[in-house]
């Protein structure tokens, strides 16, 4: 039995109070691993490798999202539901990152605002399902979890959890963040490039409006230049990763003792999150996350009560720290001009000051009649609008916004613009989990942001 204030000695001999108790504690979402000394040998391996970031660089950002939680800042979040290690190529990276790019763009322009970028990415790799196994036809194997676990084909040798799959993730996230810091250190961000990236995507509404955007930008960029004004400052850009912080036997390795302050930071990414389905108060992973100094996220559905709300913050932000807490609201359009309120309202009457995003993909999944998992552009931006209605009602900061997409055309979503139907969804249908916006959904989705943002 551990006691939750014992030492833990780790691997670098660093002593850290509690941060194996999630070991004692109700866990969810797992895999069953057929081979646990195979899984130990792998988590020993990944907790040999460099750290993919540093505890400095997560300091940056915990500062950065304070501003946001005050309404100074904006944070955008996005990437696909499930990075593949299959899709960590050049182009698929890069077409992500631009996307990015150009949103963060079209929010710091529209809403005057800094935006701080980030990926959900470089890590993304782990799911919780709803359910432990998939029937096709006669058939029943384990569910998909993603590629840090299993694969995606319906074969039982597929589907069995492959603990190689671990280290192959931390490559994977390796070398996506490699390319990443390339992209945006290396003069590719720099604003002066704000029409190269919208070059390669598709001649679209969205793409033209955003032209129109750079074009302005450009000539006052020109101007400024003209003026005398110094751009080398623009050449890099601040890009941080995040994802879901699930699967214990790669991020419990992936946690190191920072040589500085001697406390832990969760080293696979600068931001971690912890899903829906798995934030039980006394559960593994609140207990884990609550012992690493990253910022992290809680995701909060329609049903959570201010209550619930108020034992996360005691847990997970003790000493009201600022930009240590963010929740992600992922209540669904119907529900969150009702949902939302009583929390913000609940809030505003102690002393925590997390920030406030909004996941407008996940409380407003459907299934269409051919089979499809799916979401209406429609519904995600309904979601959006009252997600900042119920912040101007209350008085209170909307901080941001979480998303699923791709730079890539897919036709996941239905609606936007180009008004893609349910016979669409079979052309270029390729998350293997949920539904991504496409690359012109996502820059319709920015424009909309930053309308009411500047509202
Ligand atoms: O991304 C979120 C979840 O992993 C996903 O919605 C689960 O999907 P499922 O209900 O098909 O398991
Ligand atoms: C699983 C996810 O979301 P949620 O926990 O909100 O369902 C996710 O963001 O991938």
């Amino acid at each position: 039995m551990v006691d939750p204030n014992d030492p833990v000695v780790l691997a670098d001999d660093s002593v850290i109070a509690g941060l194996d108790y999630w070991r004692e504690l109700p866990i969810k979402q797992q895999p069953a691993w057929p081979d646990a000394d195979a899984v130990a040998r792998a988590s020993a391996q990944i907790a040999s490798f460099p750290p993919l970031v540093f505890a400095g660089e997560v300091d940056i950002l915990r500062e950065r999202l304070a501003r946001a939680a005050s309404g100074e800042a904006f944070l955008l979040q996005g990437g696909d539901c499930a990075e593949t290690f299959a899709g960590a190529t050049a182009d698929q990276i890069r077409n992500r990152v631009k996307t990015l790019l150009q949103m963060a763009v079209v929010l710091t322009y529209g809403a005057s605002m800094p935006v701080i970028k980030m990926g959900r990415m470089a890590g993304q790799f782990a799911k919780p399902r709803s359910s432990d196994t998939e029937t096709r036809g006669d058939v029943t194997l384990p569910a998909y979890r993603g590629d840090i676990v299993n694969g995606y084909d319906f074969t039982p040798e597929s589907r069995r959890a492959d603990p190689a799959r671990l280290v192959e993730g931390y490559h994977t996230a390796a070398s996506t963040l490699n390319l990443i810091r390339a992209f945006t250190q290396g003069g590719f961000a720099d604003l002066r490039e704000v029409h190269s990236w919208n070059k390669g995507f598709a001649s679209n509404p969205a793409n033209h409006r955003y032209e129109q955007l750079a074009r302005d930008i450009d000539k006052a960029i020109r101007f400024m230049e003209a003026a005398g004004a110094d751009f080398d400052e623009l050449k890099r850009v601040e890009f941080y990763t995040g994802h879901e912080g699930l699967l214990m036997d790669y991020e419990r390795p992936m946690t190191r003792i920072d040589s500085r302050t001697g406390t832990p930071y969760n080293t696979s990414s600068h931001f971690l999150w912890i899903g829906e389905r798995t934030r039980d108060l006394d559960g593994a992973h609140v207990d884990f996350l609550s012992r690493v100094r990253n910022p992290i996220g809680v995701k909060l559905g329609p049903t959570t009560t201010p209550e619930t709300m108020q034992k996360l913050i005691d847990k997970l932000d003790p000493n009201r720290e600022p930009g240590r807490l963010t929740f992600i609201t992922r209540m669904g359009a119907g529900k969150i001009r009702d949902a939302l309120p009583p929390l913000l309202e609940a809030i505003q009457k102690t002393d925590a000051r997390p920030l406030w995003v909004t996941d407008p993909m996940h409380g407003n999944g459907i299934t269409t009649p051919n089979g499809y998992k799916t979401r209406r552009f429609d519904d995600v931006v309904d979601e959006v609008k009252g997600f900042f209605e119920a912040h101007r009602e209350v008085g209170t900061h909307p901080g941001g916004i979480h998303v699923e997409l791709t730079g890539d055309d897919v036709t996941e979503c239905l609606g936007g613009s180009e008004q893609l139907d349910e016979a669409a969804l079979a052309t270029r249908y390729e998350s293997l989990c949920d539904p991504r916006l496409n690359h012109m959904q996502s820059l319709e989705l920015a424009f909309l942001v930053a309308e009411e943002l500047a509202k």
